[in-house]
């Protein structure tokens, strides 16, 4: 936050120093203290600084009226002087360039230029533009506090100025281009938004770079290796164009062989030196990478593994995966890569600025001159740029997620014939990004113009005035040629510093997203200690309310109490949506309670450890996932191989049923399962899940809508299994059909939440509530097919 008061304050001092040293040492220069009117009436560039004088009085005037303006319109005038930040930028910079000129004019004049009053006045005026430009941006980051609240005034943003329902104009000549254009949501909201956010984050970045180094910090022996090699090739390459210099002296002004050839070993010599030290830097950097890239990724994939099952209900997995493989690569790959052109360029640059004032002075401040006027274009085209570049992202993002919205879901695609809206729905989404893409090649276009333009014109300037200094015996030739190279391999150091910045801001935007989730404390611990020496399987459910995360505002389960008894086999019933499945969720520890509490033997569920309880209560699941590994596998799925050998594998699928299927197959238990286990059929999935959570021998098992995609007969054999092995166990089952859920010694009736019936069967058809009803409706069902 920047206050008002302090920065009004430090403005109003700098006008009022800028003015009068300005004209004390204009006075005391020139002595003229009462002869103004002579200075301007024979005013001369090279004799005069009567406009350095000028100057400061016009800074000071116009920095005192800007402060005299945030006093009094404080919002009107600090949004203004925020909008054209970049613009003003100019005003300073034209009188450090006119005073840099000054200097080069002037020091043909060789008496002028020992004169200490014109050396004091040049440095003043080039102190007077910075603390000018310094003043001026602390003014437009006033951060004002209006009726108690912050103001801070925003960016100017950049309007889209197309529109998405334009017709759309094929890209390619592909089929998708003769559908209709799709409706998609407008995201250039979001856009906007992300561009003011992304401005005022900055500062965020900033840390969030300290923090991905600090990540580096176990790789640091690699990286002061790359260091030492870096320095040496920087120093060695900074070396090459003075020496390619002394080869041209040697021949153009010398004449002498010995000394051409004497140059041209050591070009040799530190080029290979310096080749053989570059390579070493690549590798170890590389290698820094490498490691750094593993790291993160391995703490990320630790963190969201260890999140709640809620979390994964809310975020998608295309977000996780992308953080995981995408942002991970950024944040690892430009962080060091950034660090080694930032090294080396800063090495090579610094070097070369020394060599560069050792040939000429002069021509260094004509380099100087110019460099500024580079920079100052690349950063307003650089920022924009960048803004479109966030645009491309978003909207790249928003195909992404359609394709593999469309991927993800292909059977119910092809099973409703939508390929043809899928496939302009994607296109839509393309077209939006090309809109964007289009823009910008416009803008890279002008930029790179603009730039060469600029090059063109210090190359000309350096090469007209350096022939200049040659020819008035100021320079070598030779010398004149080291010039250029190292002011062509400053430029070079200097674009890639630019970069660096970006490259770094990219970095700390993935990194952001990484550290997220990485940051981010699971609302559910798995922190439990209670491991007791057996589980009896005792169930209470004590007056539980229960509401989704996502939805928690809609409670799906209401003040619901019951309890199952050791070994006890109990079915839970309800129309679909009732919350049945909720009620195993809520037993596995997947979420946590609103109000009331789920016992396990009379402790609370989350107060046991998190592998204890999952060994002691297995659970088949609606849809079980397979993984795509062999069957083998699926049904250990995590179990250590030396304790559970193929012998206990094969009893599991026998008791599951599924022994018999496994046999037909040809690589028996090796069969792969495929992905997600899509080369099996339901059935045949279901029976693999069975006998992966029988092979645990639990102590409780959790069976919902397990053998639903069962056959009668299947089914059967597979109750009959799982009722004879799990004697003495307590059995939760939750199914549809009667002929399951009749053989429950008792069955509980679930209704919108709410327990409204329990019993056995025969004692729940007496009473003729809501479990006649659906048994009613389902016998109805079963004559009628
Ligand atoms: N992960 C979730 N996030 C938010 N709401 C959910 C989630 N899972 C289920 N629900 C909602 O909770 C309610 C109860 O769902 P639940 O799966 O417990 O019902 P059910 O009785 O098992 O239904 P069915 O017999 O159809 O499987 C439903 O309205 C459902 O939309």
């Amino acid at each position: 936050m920047v206050r008002r008061m302090p920065v009004i304050i430090g403005c109003a001092l700098t006008a009022l120093c800028d003015a009068t040293v300005a004209t004390v040492l204009f006075g005391r220069g020139n002595q003229i203290y009462d002869r103004f009117s002579t200075a301007t009436a024979q005013f001369s560039v090279l004799d005069s600084t009567f406009e350095l004088w000028c100057f400061g009085v016009l800074r000071a005037c116009v920095l005192f009226g800007l402060t005299l303006a945030v006093i009094r319109h404080p919002v009107e005038a600090i949004t203004r002087i925020k909008k054209v930040e970049e613009g003003a930028i100019c005003f300073p910079l034209v009188m450090g360039i006119y005073d840099l000129v000054k200097l080069l004019l002037i020091s043909d004049d060789s008496a002028r230029l020992y004169d200490k009053w014109f050396w004091a006045q040049f440095s003043w005026c080039l102190m007077g533009c910075c603390l000018f430009h310094i003043h001026y941006y602390a003014l437009g980051k006033i951060t004002l506090v209006l009726d108690g609240e912050l103001f801070q005034n925003d960016y100017v943003r950049i309007n889209d100025g197309e529109s998405d329902t334009e017709e759309r104009k094929p890209l390619l000549s592909s089929t998708t281009a003769r559908q209709k254009p799709t409706s998609i949501d407008d995201d250039d909201d979001e856009d906007s938004d992300d561009e003011s956010s992304e401005d005022r984050s900055v500062a965020e970045k900033r840390a969030t770079i300290f923090r991905l180094f600090s990540y580096s910090k176990p790789d640091i022996s690699y990286i002061m290796g790359a260091f030492f090699f870096l320095v040496i090739a920087a120093v060695g390459e900074i070396f090459i164009p003075y020496y390619t210099g002394q080869v041209v002296d040697g021949i153009v002004i010398d004449k002498s062989k010995a000394k051409f050839t004497q140059a041209i070993i050591y070009v040799v010599v530190i080029s290979a030196g310096s080749a053989i030290a570059s390579g070493l830097r690549g590798g170890l950097f590389t290698i820094a990478m490498a490691r750094l890239n593993v790291r993160i990724r391995d703490l990320l994939f630790s963190s969201i593994v260890d999140q709640e099952i809620g979390f994964f209900d809310s975020v998608k997995t295309g977000d996780i995966t992308s953080r995981l493989t995408s942002d991970t690569t950024v944040m690892s790959d430009t962080v060091t890569l950034n660090l080694n052109i930032f090294l080396r360029s800063t090495i090579q640059a610094v070097g070369v600025i020394v060599f560069m004032a050792k040939l000429s002075w002069r021509m260094s401040i004509l380099s100087l001159i110019v460099l500024p006027l580079v920079f100052g274009v690349s950063k307003v085209y650089g920022k924009y740029y960048k803004r479109l570049s966030k645009q491309v992202q978003n909207r790249l993002a928003k195909a992404n997620e359609v394709a593999e919205e469309t991927f993800t879901s292909m059977r119910t695609v092809r099973s409703f014939a939508n390929e043809s809206s899928e496939k302009a729905r994607y296109y839509a989404h393309l077209f939006r990004m090309y809109k964007v893409k289009k823009k910008q090649a416009m803008f890279y276009a002008g930029y790179v113009w603009t730039n060469k333009l600029f090059e063109l014109m210090l190359t000309a300037s350096v090469l007209y005035y350096g022939g200049h200094l040659v020819i008035s015996a100021k320079l070598s030739g030779g010398n004149l040629v080291s010039f250029v190279l190292y002011q062509m391999q400053l430029g070079e150091c200097l674009d890639s510093i630019g970069n660096v910045y970006t490259g770094l801001m990219q970095a700390a935007g993935a990194s952001q997203k990484v550290f997220e989730y990485m940051d981010r404390t699971p609302n559910i611990l798995n922190n439990g200690t209670v491991a007791p020496h057996c589980v009896h399987g005792r169930i209470e459910f004590k007056d539980v309310t229960f509401a989704y995360p996502s939805r928690n505002d809609t409670p799906i389960l209401k003040n619901v109490s019951f309890s199952v008894a050791p070994g006890e086999v109990v079915a839970l019933v309800g129309p679909s949506g009732s919350g049945k499945t909720s009620c195993i969720n809520l037993m596995e520890h997947f979420y946590e309670t609103c109000t009331g509490s789920v016992l396990l033997d009379g402790h609370p569920i989350q107060s046991y450890d998190h592998t204890y309880l999952h060994t002691k209560v297995a659970l088949v699941g609606q849809e079980p996932v397979l993984y795509a590994r062999s069957l083998k596998d699926n049904i250990r799925c995590g179990l250590p191989e030396e304790h559970y050998g193929m012998e206990r594998v094969i009893r599991a699928a026998n008791l599951a049923n599924a022994h018999h299927f496994i046999m037909e197959m040809k690589k028996e238990y090796d069969t792969q399962a495929g992905e997600k286990g899509l080369q099996l059929s339901g059935g045949q999935k279901q029976r693999i899940a069975i006998a992966r959570a029988l092979i645990r021998n639990p102590a409780i098992l959790l069976l919902d809508e397990a053998t639903s995609a069962l056959d009668a007969e299947s089914e059967h054999v597979v109750q009959q299994a799982i009722y004879k092995n799990l004697q003495g166990k307590t059995v939760i089952i939750i199914a549809h059909r009667l002929s399951t859920v009749e053989k429950a010694d008792r069955i509980i009736v679930i209704e919108k939440g709410q327990v409204v019936e329990q019993g056995s069967h025969s004692e729940l058809l007496s009473r003729k509530g809501l479990y006649t009803k659906l048994v009613k409706r389902q016998l109805k069902d079963t004559n009628s097919s």
